[in-house]
């Protein structure tokens, strides 16, 4: 079976992208060094443990796998924690790729795709954003996302390593079965936070900032199923197996939610209300990041079709009741 090397597939999104790869008939290989991700959420293909900043960690498993091409969702991706530690994000986020993409090349590995952000945008209130969008990122973590796409194209433009880009905007929700959730350890998300006000793990949600230029003060974003956001993965990797260029696609709905239409969300869901107090803003966050762009959609054939917000918290709820990874 055609391996595919999957960087990050202990984590939320890199597990859930393997599932879906073994169902399409694939063999997905993780590559984790399980700094933020779990080893019980590699379920689905073979482990290897290793960091990419490791070149000779990276290029035995490339020699031992031949992997037909890689899906790098390995990185630092904390909006908050890249303005305190922004030395981290650029030296292990840009370092890494840079060893992973010089690594496929040398194994004759042409196809990568990558997991970029809406980060890479920036604060553009009332801009809609689409793939020709200014890319001005107000953060470390966003700047360091921005860098690998310019690492990407360099890469192409030297040594025809093929690729395609995609622009996550909030990814929520889980695996129908339960099998892979989000584990973030600690956990910075606003679904799982509000989740864990609710069922007590918390006391209570504190809400970033209420004095945001947006209708109720809170900040808005797009939100995505993760289960959809995988499947255009698959859509990604057929792209580029039928031979076609390099491309850039945001994926996104193009609805944006606040964080208190979130919370009132889950409150309906979930027949339950949410604790919560006001807080100050948290360095970095944009006001508004919602996507107006259907490329994905009209050139990938992608059917975002569990990307509501009803459905991304009930998911988000069957995981988080039940025994997740046991930590
Ligand atoms: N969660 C979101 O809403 C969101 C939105 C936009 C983009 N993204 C991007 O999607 C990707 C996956 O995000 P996630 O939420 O699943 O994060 P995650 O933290 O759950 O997963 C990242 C995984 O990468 C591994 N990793 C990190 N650095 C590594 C290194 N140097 N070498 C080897 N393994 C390493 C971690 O151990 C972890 O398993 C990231 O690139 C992130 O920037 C996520
Ligand atoms: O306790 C909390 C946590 C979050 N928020 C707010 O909720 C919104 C969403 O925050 P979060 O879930 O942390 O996501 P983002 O900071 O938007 O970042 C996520 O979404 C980005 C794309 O927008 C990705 O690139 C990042 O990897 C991913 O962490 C933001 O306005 C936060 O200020 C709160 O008010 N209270």
């Amino acid at each position: 079976m055609t391996k595919i090397l999957v960087t990050g597939g202990a984590g939320y999104i890199g597990a859930h992208a393997c599932k879906v790869l073994a169902r399409e008939g694939y063999t997905p290989v993780t590559f984790d060094n399980l700094s933020t991700g779990w080893e019980q959420a590699v379920k689905f293909g073979p482990f290897e443990k290793g960091d990419l900043l490791d070149r000779a960690r990276v290029d035995e498993v490339f020699a031992k796998h031949k992997p037909e091409a890689v899906m790098h969702f390995a990185a630092l991706s904390q909006v908050g924690e890249s303005m305190q530690v922004p030395g981290w994000y650029w030296r292990s986020n840009v370092g890494g790729a840079a060893n992973l993409c010089e690594a496929a090349v040398e194994a004759g590995c042409g196809k990568f795709i990558f997991s970029s952000t809406c980060a890479t945008y920036g604060d553009q209130d009332g801009v809609v954003l689409d793939e020709h969008s200014k890319q001005m990122p107000i953060n470390a973590y966003g700047a360091s996302k921005r860098a690998i796409e310019d690492i990407l194209e360099n890469f192409e433009a030297a040594c025809g390593l093929k690729h395609v880009i995609f622009r996550y905007f909030n990814v929520a929700g889980g695996d129908e079965e339960a099998e892979v959730g989000e584990c973030h350890r600690p956990e910075t998300h606003l679904i799982p936070l509000v989740l864990d006000a609710i069922d007590g793990r918390r006391p209570k949600l504190t809400i970033f900032g209420t004095d945001y230029d947006t209708p109720d003060g809170t900040c808005i974003r797009d939100y995505v199923h993760v289960m959809d956001l995988v499947e255009a993965h698959v859509l990604g990797l057929k792209w580029l197996e039928s031979g076609k260029d390099s491309r850039d696609f945001n994926l996104g709905t193009g609805s944006g939610f606040s964080v208190r239409e979130v919370m009132d969300a889950a409150g309906v869901v979930t027949n339950r209300t949410v604790p919560y107090e006001e807080g100050p803003r948290r360095a970095g966050d944009a006001t508004r990041l919602v996507s107006g762009s259907s490329r994905a959609m009209d050139e990938l054939g992608w059917k975002p079709h569990r990307s509501n917000m009803p459905q991304m918290i009930e998911d988000a709820w069957r995981w988080h009741q039940s025994e997740g990874y046991g930590v």
